[in-house]
């Protein structure tokens, strides 16, 4: 199995870094600092290595140091076979990716440098609304698969332009015929993406569920894909018969735009039903589970970015966690204090102080 690991991290203009070179180390990485010290914003630095965009779900213009206008954020990686250099350059409204100095398009930075981030908003993925959890299949499915970020974007492109003839018909400029070819195109690209999320929850399913036990043997975790079509049939029933409700909404109301998937532990629907602990062991199961998978498809180590995650955890899931440290590549994790994290990680880390003056020294 290979191994990238980043070696230095060079910031330009991101969030609380005007500048900042830091040479991290392959192993695991702790940064420790006082609250508002930029620990996060560094974690998110790296993850825009990863997936070029923010792992808080932020526009790319709130990343930009204030008063500033344009961002760059440089990666120095390594695996056994090569050096990479990875940048992103944000200005005016435009990003754009290097790799060892050439231009691509972002999608080719996908698969390059995988990233698992465990952070505080996790629990949104199994309570928030259904976008996280269709944010969450998107982009780690892309990251598997190239082809599944090709469909994704032309499916994107086909909801807009048929949203827009739908809006044109309502307002007497388009002809109701005219959505003939859009519903065609629409409905195979929209069922490619259904039946990818399908297998990779199924794959994902297995594993999360036996990482579940090993924190709450009581109860078994499922995962329920409720895609809003179930094939192209019923799909093009339903957008027959709702012709009319998509003219005055000015929207397409079915397609894996609209989808959802649920935990569920034992019967009942883990959102509605289940302690805060069992919501909180699902996710990081779930998470642990796509470490995993990470492992066995890409044969890749993922990074691991852990933001504070460690203090809320019990023990239990803590040796969830540590299991996964072992076997992963380089991991960063931040902490307020490192008496709130187990002894044994402190062995094996370097640790990294950061400072109110947002400079790294090693701890
Ligand atoms: N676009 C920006 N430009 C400049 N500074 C920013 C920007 N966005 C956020 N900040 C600053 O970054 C600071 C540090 O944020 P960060 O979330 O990284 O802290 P942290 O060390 O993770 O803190 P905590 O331990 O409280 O989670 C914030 O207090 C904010 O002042």
């Amino acid at each position: 199995m290979t191994a990238i690991s980043l070696r230095q991290l060079q910031l330009t203009n991101f969030r609380s870094y005007r500048e900042l070179t830091w040479n991290c180390q392959p192993g695991l990485n702790i940064i420790q600092g006082p609250n508002a010290a930029g620990k996060t914003n560094l974690l998110e630095a790296v993850g825009y290595l990863s997936f070029a965009r923010s792992l808080r779900q932020q526009q790319d213009q709130q990343v930009v140091s204030w008063g500033e206008n344009s961002f760059q954020v440089k990666g120095f990686c390594n695996t056994s076979q090569e050096n990479l250099e990875l940048a992103i350059i944000y200005q005016q409204n435009h990003k754009e990716l290097t790799i060892n100095g050439r231009h691509h398009r972002l999608v080719d930075l996908l698969g390059i440098l995988p990233v698992i981030y465990f952070g505080p908003d996790d629990l949104l993925l199994l309570k928030g609304a259904p976008v996280y959890r269709r944010q969450f299949l998107d982009r780690e499915i892309s990251i598997l698969d190239r082809l599944y970020c090709h469909s994704l974007q032309s499916y994107r492109r086909l909801l807009l332009q048929r949203n827009r003839l739908l809006r044109e018909i309502k307002a007497g400029r388009g002809k109701v015929q005219e959505l003939e070819p859009w519903n065609v195109q629409l409905v195979s690209t929209g069922l490619n993406i259904i039946q990818r999320r399908g297998a990779f929850l199924q794959a994902l399913e297995p594993l999360a569920a036996a990482i579940y036990q090993s924190m709450d043997a009581r109860e078994q975790l499922t995962l329920s894909y409720r895609p809003i079509v179930g094939d192209g049939e019923e799909w093009l029933a339903k957008i027959t018969a709702g012709q009319e409700r998509e003219i005055q909404a000015g929207l397409s109301l079915w397609g894996p735009h609209r989808d959802d998937f649920s935990f569920f532990i034992g019967d009942h629907e883990a959102r509605f039903f289940a302690s805060q602990g069992q919501q909180r062991s699902a996710v990081l199961a779930l998470k642990i589970a796509e470490a995993r998978i990470f492992m066995q498809v890409m044969g890749k180590r993922p990074i691991l970015l852990l933001d504070d995650v460690f203090s809320e955890l019990d023990s239990k899931r803590q040796q969830a966690l540590l299991e996964l440290l072992a076997t992963a590549g380089q991991t960063f994790l931040t902490t307020t204090e490192l008496t709130r994290l187990p002894a044994s990680l402190l062995e094996q880390a370097t640790l990294w102080k950061l400072s109110g003056e947002r400079r790294l020294v090693v701890g």
